[in-house]
């Protein structure tokens, strides 16, 4: 049976996603998002969105499969090209949708995105998480952040620091990302005994207090190019070490993060950028 799609990215950080407002339970199997993400065999992308039922006072939720058919707690663009695919369903254009906000339930808690127009959408990441039963990473003592860890990884040392946007994450500051061998050390880091589940990889290079230059090894994908909850980790991880404002464009290989964490309330993060459909159709795979 053909199941209808459609292809959405953020600065190229690619999903499928699907219309599951009629179950809780995602249509697609892991193995099937597997299968569906492969990039020679099937549709091609990084992750497959469901957009299910609200639940807990919600409008929606989300659930995402990464490409490996793991299942993470958040993903930053796929809420974006969410909001815009939950608009698109509604029957809303562009002029309709702007200021069109949603209250999604995630696995990490409630996130709240916003149409802002010109195909940009802001979102409301909610606080990071720093303790490390909360990463989780076993780099520090319980009641301790993990800032600027000592890590071994092979014949290396990297000073890293852990911080969570209610997925994993693990940010190292280098004088120059582009030098860095992300296929080799990335997954090292990704399956090391320090993170029981796994964790994304950002390599930073602060090009200016206000402007970030970030390389990404995402958990259960591999090398993407945008991951917008890394890009909102890797300014927290910056401010707590000293080396950034609270305000910062976060510039990946797709492109730009507008991303700024507020030292007032809860301390939340914000993040905008794009989201784009791509094109949809029906996959029999
Ligand atoms: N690309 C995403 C993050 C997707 C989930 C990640 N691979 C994980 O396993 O935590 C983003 O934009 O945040």
């Amino acid at each position: 049976m053909a199941t209808g799609f459609a292809k959405y990215h953020g600065l190229g950080n690619d999903f499928i996603l699907l219309d599951n407002r009629d179950a809780l339970a995602p249509h697609l199997s892991p193995e099937e998002a597997v299968r569906w993400c492969d990039r020679h065999f099937g549709i091609g992308a990084d992750g497959v969105i469901f957009a299910l039922p609200g639940q807990a006072g919600s409008d929606y939720s989300m659930r995402i499969f990464n490409s490996d058919g793991s299942e993470p707690e958040m993903c930053g663009n796929g809420i974006r090209c969410l909001a815009r695919f939950l608009a698109a369903l509604e029957g809303l254009d562009e002029t309709a949708s702007v200021g069109k906000t949603y209250r999604i339930h995630t696995l990490a808690g409630s996130i709240t995105p916003q149409l802002a127009g010109n195909g940009r959408v802001a979102v409301d990441m909610g606080p990071p998480y720093l303790l490390p039963r909360q990463i989780p990473t076993t780099l520090a003592e319980p009641e301790t952040r993990a800032i600027d860890c000592p890590l071994r990884v092979g014949d290396r040392e990297y000073a890293v620091t852990c911080v969570s946007m209610g997925n994993p994450h693990c940010i190292i500051f280098v004088p120059d990302a582009s030098a860095i061998a992300l296929e080799d050390v990335g997954p090292q880091i990704e399956h090391h005994p320090a993170f029981p589940q796994r964790t994304n990889v950002e390599f930073v290079e602060i090009v200016r207090p206000d402007y970030l230059k970030v390389r990404v090894w995402e958990r259960g994908a591999g090398p993407t190019l945008a991951c917008g909850t890394g890009a909102c980790a890797t300014v927290v991880a910056g401010v707590l070490n000293g080396k950034c404002e609270r305000t910062c464009t976060v510039e990946l290989p797709g492109g730009p993060l507008a991303i700024r964490w507020a030292e007032d309330g809860d301390g939340h993060a914000f993040m905008t950028g794009p989201a784009e459909r791509v094109f949809a159709g029906k996959y029999e795979g």
